[in-house]
């Protein structure tokens, strides 16, 4: 047994002790860090017998299976987007040739091994709940020569009134999302992702995103973001009985090579935070619909209740009001419009004016753009109260085809047909 054979055998022990405990719902943190650590067998201690991975970093996500990882994975701490154009003269060759390359560097990466030629960034830390998922903009089909094999929900998006998007960094050829609850291990994948495109393909554009660190709140909580508000709560739930139907493409479809896939809508926007954080309180909750505490309906209850969209006030006007982005967004307004919200926040430095360039990496996933993102944004765009605070800078759509079965790459069956 050689020793890469045995870390082997000491990750996969350790991944499969932590796996049972994600299952039983322990969640990484003061509470579960302790029933994880006492999972690790003796060949997984570091010095002293302490544990050699924390419960964060041993954290392991599946390359293979029906969906791609990132998707529906819980939020992690620090995300890279990335966009790449095809270099002039590459095609369905060189595009094969790259996503093969691609899915072997992310299998070794989410499994926390180093890939060949590592730049060491990563050294002594687990996977991280490392995901890296892939999707193809609608400009790759032509330069494939794949155009008869582009899903019509690539048609490129409504403009919208409020929009004011930069095209050089928006769209792309090939779209990748990496997420990771550890810095180092989510900025060693981008590199080990930009290695891989070598002469095939080039940067078009990179955004950097993070959300609260897991364990930082006593017991599992919303994501919050850089207004302040709990934001995900309406989010659809994998329980829900039509989750999959709304989020993942069905098989039997005009493009079979989707079937299980899901397609991203990306939106950089940036927040006017210096505007918003001069709203008082009360005037902020009410462009919400929310309270900003806990999240709660301003109709009462806690963060799971519905919304009273009906309720009045004292006034006689709507408790939710009308330009709320909460009651223009929810799915009984839109037709059953829903979305699959996964963002990150950024924060891009403080501009020469002294505001923060900062907002939200706003990714959501749907098996329909159509019936996703388009009519909520249509709707939103022309009365949502939160319009005057945001700024959507970049877009893109992309179709991020289904997980890889074992043996396979991703987009194998549109690039191999
Ligand atoms: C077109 C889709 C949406 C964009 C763009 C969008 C931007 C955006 N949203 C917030 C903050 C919140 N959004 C909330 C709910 C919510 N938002 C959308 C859609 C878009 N938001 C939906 C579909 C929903 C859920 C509606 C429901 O199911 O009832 C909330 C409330 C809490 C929650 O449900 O998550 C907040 C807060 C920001 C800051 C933002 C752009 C920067
Ligand atoms: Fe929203």
């Amino acid at each position: 047994m050689t020793d890469s054979d045995n870390l082997d055998l000491s990750r996969r022990r350790l991944l499969g002790a932590v796996g049972a405990a994600g299952a039983a719902g322990l969640v990484a943190g003061a509470a579960g860090g302790a029933g994880i650590s006492a999972a690790l067998s003796d060949d997984t201690a570091g010095a002293g017998g302490a544990p050699a991975l924390s419960t964060v970093g041993s954290t392991a996500v599946m390359f293979h299976g029906k969906h791609q990882a990132g998707i529906t994975t819980p939020l992690q701490s620090r995300g890279h987007l990335v966009a790449f154009d095809l270099a002039p003269g590459a095609g369905r060759k060189e595009a094969a040739a790259l996503l093969r390359r691609w899915s072997a560097t992310a299998k070794v990466l989410m499994a926390g091994k180093a890939p060949a030629e590592d730049t060491g960034i990563a050294l002594d830390a687990g996977p991280s709940s490392l995901t890296v998922t892939f999707g193809f903009g609608r400009t790759f089909f032509d330069r494939t020569g794949l155009a008869s094999r582009r899903p019509a929900e690539l048609d490129p998006l409504p403009a919208f009134s409020a929009d004011a998007l930069d095209p050089r960094r928006s769209e792309g050829d090939l779209w990748v999302q990496i997420g990771a609850d550890d810095a180092l291990v989510a900025f060693h994948a981008l590199r080990a992702v930009q290695k891989d495109a070598g002469d095939a393909a080039r940067v078009r554009w990179q955004m950097n995103g993070f959300n609260r660190s897991a364990g930082a709140t006593a017991k599992p909580m919303t994501a919050r973001n850089l207004m302040g508000q709990v934001d995900g709560t309406g989010n659809p739930k994998p329980t829900d009985p039509d989750f999959d139907r709304r989020i993942f493409v069905p098989a039997g479809g005009a493009q079979e090579w989707m079937a299980g896939g899901s397609y991203a809508v990306v939106r950089r926007i940036r927040m006017l935070l210096d505007d918003w954080e001069k709203l008082p309180l009360d005037r902020q909750e009410k462009v919400i619909g929310r309270r900003k505490s806990d999240g709660a309906p301003l109709t009462g209850g806690s963060e799971t209740t519905e919304l009273a969209l009906d309720k009045l006030g004292p006034d006689g006007k709507p408790v939710i009001p009308d330009n709320a982005h909460s009651r223009i967004s929810a799915p009984e307004q839109n037709g059953g419009a829903a979305m699959l919200r996964r963002p990150f926040s950024f924060h891009d430095g403080i501009g020469p004016d002294g505001t923060p360039d900062a907002g939200l990496l706003f990714v959501c996933w749907q098996a329909d753009p159509l019936r996703g993102f388009v009519p909520v944004q249509r709707k939103l765009d022309r009365g949502d109260a939160l319009s005057a605070f945001i700024r959507h800078e970049a877009s893109g759509l992309f179709a991020v085809p289904g997980g890889p079965a074992e043996g396979e790459y991703v987009g194998q069956r549109l690039l191999e047909a």
